[in-house]
């Protein structure tokens, strides 16, 4: 029986009812599209439908979002936890409540601010270990590279050195954990290819009991999830024997890095501590959270620097007198990245017009109602500035589509243009980071958002004062592809994979 309890929103008719508009929003050619075209006609909060004609709140509105990641009362859906499970086992994306408390207490000294300053120096070391390795490549003759292909390696070795004292040595060419690598590749490209009966599988599946769906068949992303989970937990493993062993011979270091605060917490009271495997789960989260996030905003920053060439030479500008100032010898510090006005304005850029995770899933479980900063008409014409939810409500945030907003970015939401951060907006604060919700927000945000913004900035930095970017000659037509992490492909080449290619040519130094 079809569960309405929306019908007084309006919102667009779905193409099928068996469908709904699941298969449309996962499969349309740019991710994002559909909506934002939903909420110009509609306003930031509206109704959809999943497959069999669920009704599905899509929310986008600034205050409606702040109330959902501030209230307790709306989870992640059972379906989103058992996907979480499968990717990364029973870690911190998949605990909830009184386990989530658990794992994020044990986590949170880890990611303390004094902490991500010492990570400073592997963000830079490996950044430059990139350098070089383009320096050589290159030898003074530009050349198409994929930063879809690079920047992860960069990423990864850092996640492996700062987190857990680990040389995974992908930048080196290392065989051993090349297989970690390849998994996560492409590993988001299968919701693209899957077909209309995969979608209504998967959406009968999240209504049968816990897992009995996951034994009847499992799709091509279940497998690449299963290989994925796979490789990280035997990586996790050896990263894990190799931290125990090092303990057994220094019991009194305070080491602070990720894995050495896990470990300790077996001498934690119950509030904190963690089971080994609880540990395991924790490192394949960290992997793929704090890498694929990361290397892919990286590539769509240096994508838009490419594109908006006066915003690449304003950068590498604030760069070169940041180094007249300092010198070449000196470390820098966070201060000093912090310096660059123009700098930090297009990283907030790039992480509000392309957001890497644009939709979260939650479910009501209470009723409740919904405030809202930008009132939406019902279907019989009325002024809404609040929405009652009934418990079960299933919610679609679309942090995406909250980038686009006119009403909070204005006219120009669509474009780029970083100059919007230098004069801020003052009448919407949201999030902690450039009236961004890029990493939700209340007590499930992103616990490594601060270490993201961090590598970033050292990315930035050392990327553009070494390599001028720009697109090819031959020209490129990027698409973004919708998936749970928005991903690169070229426009009618899927079999490529993953891709972002850019030409990179040597800065000659001054
Ligand atoms: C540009 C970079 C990043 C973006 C846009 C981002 C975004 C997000 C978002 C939207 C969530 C909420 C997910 C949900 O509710 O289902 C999240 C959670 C999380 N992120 Fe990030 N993230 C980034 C970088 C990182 C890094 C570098 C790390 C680790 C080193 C990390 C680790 C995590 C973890 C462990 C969670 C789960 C938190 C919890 O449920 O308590 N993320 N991230």
């Amino acid at each position: 029986k079809r569960i309405s309890r929306l019908d007084f929103l309006r919102g667009p008719k779905p193409v099928s009812y068996l469908l709904g508009h699941e298969y449309e929003i996962s499969h349309q050619s740019d991710a994002g599209q559909l909506e934002f075209e939903w909420v110009k006609k509609y306003g930031p909060t509206f109704r959809i439908y999943s497959c069999f004609s669920e009704d599905v709140l899509l929310i986008a509105d600034p205050m409606g979002l702040q109330h959902i990641f501030q209230s307790q009362c709306y989870p992640k859906t059972r379906d989103i936890r058992l996907i979480a499970e499968r990717v990364f086992g029973k870690g911190l994306l998949w605990a909830t409540g009184k386990t989530h408390e658990r794992h994020r207490r044990a986590l949170n000294s880890a990611f303390s601010t004094q902490q991500l300053k010492q990570y400073m120096s592997f963000f830079q070391e490996m950044t430059f270990k990139l350098v070089t390795k383009w320096n050589d490549q290159l030898e003074e003759n530009p050349a198409v590279l994929n930063m879809a292909h690079w920047m992860p390696k960069v990423t990864l070795d850092v996640i492996g050195q700062s987190a857990f004292d680990f040389n995974f040595g992908v930048l080196d060419g290392t065989a051993e954990y090349n297989e970690l690598y390849r998994t996560m590749r492409d590993m988001f490209l299968d919701s693209k290819s899957s077909s209309p009966l995969t979608e209504i599988y998967t959406a009968v599946r999240r209504r049968l009991p816990e897992r009995f769906g996951f034994r009847l068949y499992t799709t091509k992303e279940d497998r690449r999830f299963a290989a994925f989970l796979s490789a990280a937990r035997s990586t996790a493993r050896s990263i894990l024997l190799q931290k125990q062993e090092a303990e057994i011979l220094n019991p009194n270091s305070d080491d602070k890095d990720i894995i050495s605060v896990l470990i300790r917490t077996k001498y934690d009271d119950h509030k904190k501590r963690l089971s080994e495997e609880e540990i395991v789960s924790q490192i394949a989260t960290i992997i793929l959270a704090g890498n694929e996030t990361t290397s892919s905003t990286m590539s769509w920053m240096l994508y838009e620097l490419s594109r908006n060439t006066e915003s690449q030479a304003r950068v590498h500008g604030e760069i070169a007198s940041l180094r007249a100032r300092t010198g070449y010898r000196i470390a820098l510090t966070s201060t000093d990245y912090d310096s660059m006005p123009y700098f930090n304005a297009v990283m907030k850029e790039t992480l509000r017009l392309h957001p890497i995770l644009p939709i979260l899933i939650r479910e009501a479980d209470c009723d409740d109602t919904l405030p809202l900063s930008v009132a939406v008409r019902s279907r019989t014409g009325r002024l809404l500035s609040h929405v009652p939810i009934r418990k079960g409500q299933r919610i679609m945030l679309h942090l995406g589509a909250y980038n686009r907003l006119t009403q909070v970015w204005g006219d120009d939401a669509d474009s780029w243009n970083p100059i919007r951060f230098l004069t801020e907006k003052k009448d919407v604060r949201v999030g902690v980071y450039g009236n961004l919700y890029m990493i939700s927000g209340g007590i499930r945000s992103c616990i490594g958002w601060q270490f993201a913004v961090m590598e970033l900035q050292v990315m930035l930095f050392e990327l553009i004062e070494s390599f001028e970017f720009s697109l090819p000659l031959e020209g490129v037509d990027i698409q973004r592809i919708p998936s749970i992490l928005m991903v690169p492909m070229i426009r009618g080449k899927p079999e490529l994979g993953v891709q972002l290619p850019l030409q990179v040519k040597q800065r000659i130094q001054q």
